[in-house]
């Protein structure tokens, strides 16, 4: 029986998406111009990494090409392909991650989430009074769009001085609370979560999520890697859902569970940082049954790279991926499918620190799967049709499988 495994580089956008003008985010191209920027020497930093990109690995899987399918521009360097590769873009009308991971699975979003808008107060009156109230709080902190590191550098002390949470919001469809692992309480924090989550369920708002620090003063302030996200189930069975109902197991790897509020997913699996979440992503590919899906998030690209605007630890942290991605190839065995794709752009050189609205690249290979180019696919949903074909599940209601492309007997 065939096995699939489904690795999402976070925010590894590769630009060129048709309305990525409609987000503000038009050339944004998160591939194309860490290239760019490592060629101009913007990707050097001393004890770190200097030097042109190199992505050897997988642009011998095709990822060149994959940029090439989603920008129409020339990529300079001939590559030895041995994977399929090709393009996707996102239907789903959001440029967040759950919206990129469902439609990855099958089910692009039909609604539009709701957002708070970028003002101070960001979050509207009754929801705040809602908030101290049944989270019987002193009170809040931020009340505004942020990005986490700096709006915990910003009320930290005060948060540990006050008892009042930070919490805050961005682009996407979130509502975020920080607050002190010891000083607040990680329990505490996480039940306060819950709390918000009911209490912004009828603003349509996909996630609220839990930002634990560590740390006394503005120079030690860190978050710590007991992030978590209650996120709005999907709003139709997904590929997790529908290889669980079939009797397989979808193995979820980092942050998979939360996104799809743990339906259709059968066992969670955790890493700290992309290198242990790949080595537990390995493992997975040893013990895997098969018939079973193994669906990996690789956090750190987005959340420690892309939000930051950090080109240089951006190219790194590809780089290390880079390098251990023939011990992915190495554990494929004949049956077996390898997906490597994104869930939106997340560009280092871009304004702001929020995702950019991109292009995804799909890039893959498995045991006699030929290496052959699958296009622009209009959907992200064209993968999970994809994987679901070659698991032997039946088609789902949105997007077109490439299997036939592919496989070994086309
Ligand atoms: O700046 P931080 O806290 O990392 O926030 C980022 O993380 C959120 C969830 O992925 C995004 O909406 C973005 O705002
Ligand atoms: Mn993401
Ligand atoms: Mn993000």
């Amino acid at each position: 029986m065939p096995r699939a495994f489904l690795f999402v580089l976070d925010s590894f956008g590769i630009g060129g998406s048709s309305d990525a003008a409609t987000f503000g985010d038009e050339g944004a191209d998160t591939f194309g111009h860490i290239l760019a920027g490592c060629r101009d020497g913007k990707g050097d930093r001393e004890g770190l990494r200097s030097g042109p990109l190199d992505l050897l690995n997988m642009s011998g899987l095709g990822l060149g090409d994959a940029w090439r399918t989603a920008t129409g521009q020339p990529f300079d360097r001939e590559e030895m392909r041995t994977g399929f590769h090709g393009a996707a873009q996102e239907v789903s009308d959001g440029k967040d991650t759950p919206s990129g991971h469902w439609e990855i699975a099958g089910v692009p979003v039909p609604f539009k989430w709701g957002y708070f808008p970028d003002t101070v107060p960001a979050f509207p009156p009754d929801l705040t009074e809602a908030i101290i109230r049944e989270g019987k709080l002193p009170g809040i902190l931020g009340n505004c769009h942020a990005s986490g590191t700096e709006i915990i550098e910003r009320f930290g002390e005060e948060h540990i001085r006050t008892g009042k949470p930070i919490c805050y919001t961005s682009v996407d469809s979130v509502l975020q609370i920080a607050a002190h692992e010891e000083h607040f309480g990680l329990q505490r924090l996480y039940d306060l979560c819950k709390v918000v989550r009911k209490l912004v369920d009828p603003l349509n708002i996909g996630r609220v999520i839990a930002r634990p620090f560590l740390g006394e003063t503005v120079e030690t302030f860190k978050r710590t890697p007991n992030r978590k996200d209650l996120a709005v189930p999907p709003p139709e069975p997904t590929l997790c859902d529908r290889v669980v109902a079939s009797g397989r197991r979808t193995i979820g790897i980092g942050k998979i569970g939360d996104i799809f509020a743990h339906r259709g997913i059968s066992e969670v699996r955790k890493g700290v940082g992309n290198m242990a979440m790949l080595d537990v992503a390995l493992g997975a590919m040893v013990d895997a049954a098969d018939g079973d899906l193994v669906f990996a998030n690789f956090v750190d690209f987005d959340t420690e790279y892309g939000h930051r605007r950090d080109i240089a630890g951006y190219a790194a942290a590809l780089e290390a991926f880079d390098r251990r991605v023939p011990e992915i190839l190495a554990r494929l065995r004949p049956g077996d499918m390898l997906i490597l794709t994104a869930d939106h752009g997340n560009d280092p050189s871009w304004r702001g620190t929020d995702h950019t609205r991109e292009r995804v690249p799909i890039i893959g290979a498995g045991p006699g799967l030929r290496s052959v180019d699958v296009g622009l696919r209009p959907t992200f949903a064209d993968i999970g049709e994809t994987v679901a074909e070659h698991l032997g599940l039946a088609p789902g209601r949105h997007g077109i499988s490439f299997y036939g492309l592919i496989r070994a007997d086309a």
